[in-house]
């Protein structure tokens, strides 16, 4: 017998007894009531060994919507869809998903390690009507859970601990995504944190469509996936639940597309940290406090953003050039400028990531870009800090037949052959061999494009070659001229020695004379 029937059945009778109770309870003594109405709860609970709990919408009526009710409703949104007959229906996430919630009054029935419970949404109607500054909308709803006493530990502990769990989780896969920016710390104003701006993150990137070498790609996903599930891990080794990629490689070689599918492969929300107008360290923390979980902290261009490498020697010079500088219309000037001039250091940088986050939650990537790696200090990319560096390189077969596919939807083609040669002796960027790839009108098909890559690729050898002769040529030129520098030195020399022989014979000469001068 389901929850419902005997709810029903049981129901109407302690009903009926409530109702009779209600009307002759007045014509009783005072004391006598107490003690009925005590046999009546017995009774109830004996003929009716169910537990209620109710979960409210709202705690208080100005308080927000109670977090345990948000999570049982996304938790009963995928039980409803099975069990519910009647749902209401919401659109999340651009029309892309529909998530059903149970209709008012509708039972869903659940089941935990074999003990059924049933949940109901019940909803009530405030009938005292007051005028409020704060809107409260006048119906209140609740959830009702119900099960046999017999199961209360079970239910009221690791049940509820799975339904909050697994409610959240629903919020967070249909969750809209976010990307947000920093804001210049002279628009942080209000009671509303106004640090970070934000917009949705819709970037289209994925791994399926990152034109990578696929063994690299997996690695990559693999290791993203370790991280998202390793959670006891990071707390049984004692270290911050956070990992840091650093993307390395030349313009257009796809790091900022992988920082997109990154966040699409985990759901994660995307900070974009524009160190430039970031006043100081203090400034630096206040923003990257306000992060939250799940999310990937992105410092594009590190090696532009902030002279990171020469920070600390600059810092230095200036504060002894601070020491030199008495005329104050000039000593105005430089703190103006020293002002506009980014003072986020590479150990404030370092201590954040390190340790600060370690105390406000986990789950959070770090992701550096440069075009240079070379230039970075080997301080800020050691392992541990920066944990996978990846290397985003020039295209190769593998990535190309990824565009190929994107952007053409073709697996294979007669030109494959000479395009894979070709590509294994020019260094063209994927960003190059996209823009090649796709149709400039209606009328181009597949080897059209496909002609327009190789005639680019042409190109890119042709100018590879020019530079090489070039190279070649000023290689030759500087030789020749430092042999001839070397040779025109060695004249010198020789010249120099000559002229030391003439001197020393001079001075022979002298002495001769002198002796001959003796002499005489
Ligand atoms: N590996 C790739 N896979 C798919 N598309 C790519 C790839 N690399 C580049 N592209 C294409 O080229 C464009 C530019 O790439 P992207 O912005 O990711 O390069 P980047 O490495 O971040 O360059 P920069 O160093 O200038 O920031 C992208 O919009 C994308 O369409
Ligand atoms: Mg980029």
């Amino acid at each position: 017998m389901g929850m419902g029937e005997l709810g029903t059945n049981i129901g109407s009778v302690l009903a009926s007894l409530m109702f009779v109770w209600a009307i002759f309870k007045d014509h009783f003594p005072y004391r006598l009531r107490g003690h009925i109405e005590k046999y009546i709860q017995k009774l109830f609970r004996f003929v009716y060994p169910y537990i209620e709990i109710t979960f409210h919408e709202s705690a208080g009526e100005r308080l927000k919507r109670s977090e345990a009710f948000s999570a049982i409703q996304n938790y009963l949104s995928t039980k409803a869809s099975s069990q519910a007959s009647r749902f209401k229906a919401d659109v999340m996430k651009e029309s892309k998903s529909l998530v059903l919630t149970m209709d008012d009054h509708e039972e869903v029935p659940d089941e935990f390690n074999g003990v059924k419970v049933w949940w109901v949404l019940n909803k009530h109607v405030n009938k005292s009507q007051s005028i409020s500054y704060f809107p409260v909308s006048d119906e209140k709803r609740s959830f009702k859970l119900s099960f046999h006493k017999r199961h209360r530990e079970l239910i009221t502990g690791p049940y509820i601990e799975h339904v909050m769990n697994e409610g959240k989780a629903v919020v967070v896969k249909n969750r809209q995504r976010k990307l947000y920016s920093n804001n210049p710390s002279k628009n942080w104003h209000g009671w509303k944190s106004t640090k970070w701006s934000h917009v949705f993150f819709e970037h289209p990137a994925t791994f399926d469509t990152l034109a990578m070498e696929s063994k690299k790609k997996e690695a990559i996903m693999k290791d993203l996936k370790k991280f998202t599930q390793g959670k006891e891990y990071y707390k049984k080794i004692g270290k911050a639940w956070k990992r840091g990629y650093l993307l390395y490689g030349p313009p257009g070689t796809g790091k900022s597309t992988m920082i997109a599918a990154m966040a699409n492969f985990l759901n994660y929300d995307v900070y974009d940290l524009e160190l430039t107008t970031v006043k100081d360290n203090t400034e630096l923390r206040n923003l990257l406090i306000e992060t939250s979980s799940k999310s990937i902290l992105v410092i594009e261009d590190i090696d532009c953003s902030l002279d990171l490498t020469g920070q600390r020697e600059k810092k230095k010079e200036k504060d002894e050039d601070n020491k030199e500088e008495t005329d104050p219309i000039k000593k105005k000037e430089k703190e103006e400028s020293d002002n506009k001039s980014s003072k986020v250091t590479l150990s404030g940088l370092l201590n954040f990531i390190d340790g600060l986050w370690s105390a406000c939650g986990g789950e959070r990537i770090i992701v550096f870009t440069t075009n240079h790696v070379d230039k970075l200090d080997p301080a800020l990319i050691r392992r541990g800090r920066m944990d996978k560096h990846i290397e985003m390189s020039y295209c190769g077969f593998e990535a190309f037949k990824v565009l190929a596919n994107n952007y053409l939807d073709i697996d294979s083609h007669d030109l494959y052959g000479k395009i894979e040669s070709m590509l294994g002796e020019t260094n063209i960027t994927p960003a190059d061999v996209a823009e090649n790839l796709m149709p400039k009108s209606d009328e181009e098909d597949v080897e059209t494009c496909l002609n327009c890559l190789i005639e680019a690729l042409e190109e890119v050898k042709k100018e590879e070659a020019r530079k090489k002769a070039e190279e070649e040529e000023a290689r030759l030129k500087a030789e020749k001229e430092e042999k001839e520098k070397a040779e025109s030195a060695q004249e010198s020399v020789k010249v120099d020695e000559n002229s030391a022989n003439s001197v020393v014979k001079e001075n022979g000469f002298h002495k001769e004379g002198d002796a001959v001068g003796v002499d005489t």
